[in-house]
């Protein structure tokens, strides 16, 4: 191993502090101040048409030019939030889709009208202040509203309100004929409830409207340390049925101990127990949560909302902690805490060869979702097969919709729970590729899904198994797409990514 190539793998801080995180912070500062113009402009809604036909322009001169390639979005890879970059780019037709803007904030239908690459950062800052919020946000700033409609979105509010798709009231498509379509659930149905999971295998995103909802000031978040795997699965069951709660969450440390989270929104506040957690200094959120397992006591905080939306954005859930060991320093945090964290989308274009095997090696990042009725089995076989903590488990309601998601045991909504494993196996018997087939053989038989921005190992079939594609295929034949975009497997599996 040469000397740079050491460097960048074992000291990868040296690199991710002396030149990512200032390159970050010129990123951040050139694009608040493009879109700082633009709203000043105001010009956002009237571009729109403009970059609409732009869209349109490109996939007709496609057909004119005869169908030769399936086409994607041309967004590069390294920017985007998926854990891979994508290969099926190099050899497709490359539609630009350079729609970044927020249109409407129409507050009577209480719907917010944004095109496909607006970033959740971008939402809570504009939306927030105006004291509007969207019901389901998740939390990492650089997601986008196209990134989570066309694969899926989840938050600590979801067991109320859904997936992202499940806020989403329309999509603006333009299709591979050229046509530009407004579906919703009573209009084009069959597309409107195709779209979620489809990863841009039905049509070009351009436009969405997302349901809105007052906004308050704060969270008031209760944290109650929970002991004992039964008692884990008990109160969390419990608290995301309680209606009551607007947020649930719930950090788990280790096999017997986690720490329950349930918020609600408030414009009152007890002064003395404000946090605000999203200043620079503050310790990472997952770590300060981690304290409060030493005293056996609930505890209640007012958190400020965007804050509480952007909790796990400064240490990335817990990923950064292996790229700046000493990230949650103190000192580190009070000197560079505010250029903290690193783009995610730099991180991925900087990434060399070796990082990138040493992830693939030693490292599981995965969401699997099932129904609640399975959390303790599957902690218990997520324990068995990588014993990585923490782990973050989210509860969501899945609705009986037609398309690619729905419940599969009954014909009526379910409530289901995203567990998420992130982080360095401490088993001595893992193995990527047979991890996460036991892995995902275990969703698959709990009638679960897998969340696709991380690795699958699935084949074809069991892909097909675990994501009802009959809607799906048979509109793909009626639109005649089949040879305009690939198969959602095709996008998402092993082979075509790297
Ligand atoms: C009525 C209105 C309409 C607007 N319309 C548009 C529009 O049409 N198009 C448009 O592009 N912009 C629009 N804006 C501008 C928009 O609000 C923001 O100025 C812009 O999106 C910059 O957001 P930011 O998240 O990059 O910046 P900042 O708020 O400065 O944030 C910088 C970074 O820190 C993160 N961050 C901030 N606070 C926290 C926290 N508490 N915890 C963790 N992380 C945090 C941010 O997410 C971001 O990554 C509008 C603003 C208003 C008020
Ligand atoms: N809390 C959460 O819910 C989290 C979710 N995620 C996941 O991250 C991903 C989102 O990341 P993000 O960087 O925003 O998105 P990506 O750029 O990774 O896009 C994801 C998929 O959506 C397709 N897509 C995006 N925009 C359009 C469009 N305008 N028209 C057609 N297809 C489109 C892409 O197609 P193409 O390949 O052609 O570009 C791609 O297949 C989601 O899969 C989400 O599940 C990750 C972290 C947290
Ligand atoms: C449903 C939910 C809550 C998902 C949370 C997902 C995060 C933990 C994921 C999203 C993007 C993600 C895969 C990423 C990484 C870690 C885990 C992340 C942050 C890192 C930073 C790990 C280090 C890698 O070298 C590399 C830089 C490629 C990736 C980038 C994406």
């Amino acid at each position: 191993m040469g000397f740079v190539e050491n460097i960048l793998i074992n000291y990868r801080w040296v690199f991710v502090c002396l030149f990512l995180l200032p390159v970050s912070l010129f990123y951040n500062i050139w694009f608040y101040c493009r879109n700082l113009i633009v709203f000043k402009l105001s010009s956002a809604p009237t571009q729109h048409q403009k970059k609409l036909q732009f869209v349109q322009k490109q996939i007709i001169d496609w057909n004119n030019n005869g169908r030769v390639t399936k086409m994607c979005t041309a967004r590069p890879g390294w920017q985007t939030m998926s854990f891979r970059r994508p290969l099926y780019k190099k050899h497709m037709t490359n539609i630009e889709v350079n729609l970044v803007d927020i249109l409407e904030v129409d507050v009577q239908r209480r719907i917010v009208r944004v095109e496909p690459m607006v970033s959740m950062g971008q939402l809570t800052a504009t939306l927030n202040p105006l004291g509007w919020t969207i019901p389901i946000l998740p939390e990492i700033d650089d997601l986008t509203v196209g990134g989570l409609v066309m694969g899926t979105g989840i938050e600590s509010s979801s067991h109320i309100y859904g997936l992202f798709q499940h806020i989403c009231i329309s999509y603006e498509l333009v299709l591979c004929d050229g046509r530009i379509v407004k579906c919703s659930a009573e209009n084009e149905s069959d597309l409107y409830w195709s779209v979620p999971w489809s990863y841009g295998t039905l049509g070009i995103l351009t436009a969405v409207e997302i349901k809105m909802i007052p906004a308050k000031q704060y969270i008031q978040l209760v944290y109650e340390p929970v002991f004992g795997i039964d008692n884990i699965v008990q109160k969390f069951s419990e608290a995301s049925n309680n209606k009551q709660n607007e947020f649930v969450e719930v950090l788990i440390y280790s096999e017997n101990e986690a720490v329950l989270m349930t918020g609600v929104q408030t414009d009152s506040l007890e002064s003395d127990k404000l946090n605000s957690i999203g200043r620079w200094y503050k310790p990472w959120f997952f770590k300060y949560v981690q304290e409060k397992l030493k005293s056996n006591t609930i505890t209640t905080e007012y958190i400020p909302l965007r804050a509480y939306y952007h909790r796990h954005t400064r240490s990335l859930f817990w990923e950064l902690q292996d790229i700046i060991p000493f990230g949650n320093n103190l000192v580190f945090r009070i000197l560079f805490g505010w250029l903290v964290p690193p783009k995610v989308s730099l991180l991925k274009l900087t990434q060399t060869k070796s990082t990138k095997k040493l992830y693939e090696n030693n490292h599981i990042i995965q969401d699997m979702l099932v129904p609640v009725s399975q959390l303790k089995k599957s902690l218990q076989i997520f324990q068995d097969l990588v014993n990585v903590y923490p782990i973050w488990i989210c509860p969501f309601i899945l609705p009986y919709n037609p398309g690619m998601v729905h419940p599969k045991n009954q014909n009526q909504s379910e409530l289901f729970v995203d567990i998420g494993l992130y982080g360095t196996p401490n088993v001595k018997t893992f193995n990527p590729r047979e991890t996460t087939r036991n892995i995902e053989r275990h969703v698959i038989d709990s009638d679960g899904f897998q969340m696709m921005y991380a690795d699958t190992y699935m084949t074809r079939e069991e892909f097909r198994m675990m994501f009802d594609h009959s809607l799906y295929d048979e509109l793909r034949k009626k639109m005649n797409c089949e040879q305009a975009f690939p198969e959602v497997y095709d996008k998402v599996s092993k082979s075509a990514r790297y």
